[in-house]
């Protein structure tokens, strides 16, 4: 065995809702308020992901969703009223009750919902495990010109406040979006400078732009990223971040296995119950067939919680999840069985 594990979560991802202020010309998931599959979950619905995911041993609820949809005037006509019969003004409001509703189902809340305030971040920081928020690229590509949640400096600010929180966070880098190499160490140097200073960053994800069905026109001028990019990307995250903050790729984007040796340590959360919604077409692998090749490898794969060990040893959780992650994990800070 090779003397570093690889690790994953189990996880059940809640696509809260898919309306959302920003238009990121590679999002298949995102849906106008108007159209006919735009979607606000009911709670029912939530929670029936939740049961599936507590009965097939997952710990982790990842919810995904668009970004501030409040701020456009056809989603308050259409799901204003579902928010407010519910008793609340906003998604985020609803969102800190889903997250509450998972710690009762005996799951792990992870939020990543776009740009949150300060206000917003302190609302879910106690329900939550850890939360995310990938950086993208602290470039100015065409691909967000239309999305005021991209601008670089409201990603770093939220970053920054998320450590001022002394919450474990996930952020990261989606590359093959229009930006340079430059802008690649650039990236990662901002995330690095963050995390001197707050020591907050528990991994990174490197996620190559994949083109998918949902996307709403189709996209020329953006090149899905090879797997030298990635191995480059990687080779140039390992250099640039220190060795505490996990490396992760999504299994499920780009074959994992030529990719490890580079100073990958980590696949993410993997779904035995929901589909990733942001790419809809790339399955899962099956959590045992990675293990079996993984150990052909040599690697050890092996199961964290949504909070990477060190920070379930140092305490660094939203407090209302203390009891859960007391209960799910084992001495070292993985998932206890
Ligand atoms: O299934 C997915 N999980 C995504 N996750 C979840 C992630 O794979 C894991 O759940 C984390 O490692 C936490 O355990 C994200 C988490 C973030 O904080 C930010 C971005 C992502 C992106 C994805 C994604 O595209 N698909
Ligand atoms: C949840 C995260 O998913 C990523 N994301 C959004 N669209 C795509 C796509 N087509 N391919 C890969 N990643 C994508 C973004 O980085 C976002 O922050
Ligand atoms: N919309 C948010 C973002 O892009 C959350 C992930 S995509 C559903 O940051
Ligand atoms: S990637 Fe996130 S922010 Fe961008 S359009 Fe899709 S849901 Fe919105």
């Amino acid at each position: 065995m090779k003397n570093r594990p690889i690790t994953y979560s189990k996880n059940v991802f809640i696509p809260v809702t898919n309306v959302c202020r920003n238009k990121c010309v590679y999002c298949g998931f995102r849906r106008p308020a108007e159209h006919k599959d735009a979607f606000l979950m009911t709670e029912a619905e939530v929670a029936a992901i939740l049961k599936q995911g507590a009965e097939t041993g997952c710990t982790e609820a990842m919810f995904a969703f668009g970004e501030s949809p409040e701020e456009n005037a056809a989603f308050n006509a259409r799901f204003g009223k579902q928010l407010n019969e519910m008793g609340f003004k906003t998604v985020i409001e609803y969102t800190a009750h889903l997250c509450r509703l998972a710690l009762d189902y005996g799951l792990l809340p992870h939020v990543n919902g776009g740009v949150l305030s300060f206000d917003e971040l302190q609302l879910l920081a106690p329900l939550n495990a850890s939360m995310g928020l990938m950086l993208e690229t602290t470039a100015i590509v065409s691909a967000h010109a239309d999305c005021p949640g991209k601008i670089p400096a409201a990603r770093l600010e939220m970053i920054e406040n998320a450590g001022k929180l002394k919450m474990p966070f996930t952020t990261g880098l989606l590359i093959g979006i229009g930006e340079t190499r430059q802008d690649w160490a650039e990236s990662l140097a901002e995330i690095q400078k963050l995390h001197q200073k707050y020591g907050h960053i528990q991994e990174i994800i490197l996620q190559n732009y994949t083109p998918n069905s949902g996307q709403e026109n189709p996209i020329k001028d953006l090149k899905p990223p090879t797997k030298e990019d990635m191995i480059d990307l990687i080779l140039l995250t390992k250099n640039t971040l220190t060795p505490d903050i996990s490396i992760q790729v999504a299994p499920n984007l780009m074959s994992p296995l030529e990719l490890i040796q580079y100073g990958v340590t980590d696949l993410g959360g993997i779904s035995p119950v929901t589909i990733d919604y942001i790419n809809p077409e790339a399955a899962w692998p099956k959590i045992e067939e990675l293990k079996t090749l993984l150990s052909s490898k040599g690697y050890e794969f092996k199961e964290r919680l949504p909070v990477h060990p060190k920070f379930v040893k140092s305490g660094w959780f939203g407090k209302e999840t203390e009891f859960l992650i007391e209960k799910l994990s084992d001495a070292d800070g993985y998932r206890k069985y």
